[in-house]
């Protein structure tokens, strides 16, 4: 049901992995706390746990194996292919782990968001957690940008801070981070699904808004 006089918009998240970003979403979406519906779930590995969450949400799911593909072009285009199956308003990256190609990019520019477990523009890139622990940061985080053909470069629309303690280690760094991230994308998707969110000539709008370097940022440490 819509909680506007205009259609849900219909989302399709791809993920790697556990999925705990994407059943906060499920979740969003079920209790109508945004007015969206997750119409497919795709992954780029098989055993993903994820995809257990949206089969058992009753949601459409799709493989698509890099293993059948000879380049990341031709993966790409698998992908928009996809998409286009199930006419989709927003793509959401949830944990997905591939590059995805210029072309792509360029084709779903201004609807494609990632999360990305650090606070950008630090840490681009993998492993994050123990790159701030290994420089002794005492902060760290999670962002929201729009996906760009720059990895991670996109501009951020939203920041999570956590604190990072003397002991840490990278396992609670990343479930205190993974805490801010299950927090702050259904906020996120809920802006775009109510049409507030924009980004115009790589930059952030929200509704009248327009937003700096580091998103809306927002202390959570
Ligand atoms: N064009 C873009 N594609 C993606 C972006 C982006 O900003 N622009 N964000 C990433 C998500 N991400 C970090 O948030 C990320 C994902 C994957 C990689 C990476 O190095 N992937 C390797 C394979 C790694 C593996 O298989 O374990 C690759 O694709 O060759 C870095 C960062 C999503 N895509
Ligand atoms: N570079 C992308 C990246 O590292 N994304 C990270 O993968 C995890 C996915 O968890 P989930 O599968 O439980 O949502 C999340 O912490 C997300 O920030």
């Amino acid at each position: 049901m819509s909680l506007t006089n205009s259609q849900p918009k219909r989302i399709a998240v791809f993920i790697s992995g556990f999925g705990s970003n994407l059943q906060a979403l499920i979740d969003a979406c079920q209790r109508q706390a945004i007015d969206g519906e997750i119409v497919l779930v795709a992954s780029n590995q098989a055993k993903a746990f994820g995809l257990t969450r949206a089969a058992e949400a009753g949601i459409d799911t799709a493989v698509v194996d890099k293993s059948d593909y000879s380049d990341r072009d031709s993966y790409d285009v698998a992908l928009a292919e996809l998409i286009d199956d199930y006419t989709v308003d927003l793509i959401v990256l949830a944990g997905f782990m591939r590059i995805l190609s210029p072309a792509f990019v360029a084709r779903f520019s201004g609807k494609l968001l990632n999360i990305h477990p650090s606070l950008l523009p630090n840490y681009p890139g993998l492993h994050t957690h123990q790159r701030a622990l290994e420089n002794g940061d005492n902060e760290h985080g999670c962002s929201i940008h729009f996906v760009t053909s720059e990895l991670d470069g996109g501009p951020v629309i939203l920041q999570a801070k956590v604190p990072i303690f003397a002991e840490d280690t990278v396992q609670l760094v990343a479930q205190r981070v993974n805490q801010q991230e299950l927090a702050i994308y259904p906020l996120v998707v809920k802006w775009f699904c109510q049409d507030r969110l924009l980004m115009k000539d790589g930059q952030v709008w929200l509704d009248d808004h327009l937003l700096g370097p580091a998103g809306y940022a927002s202390d959570n440490s």
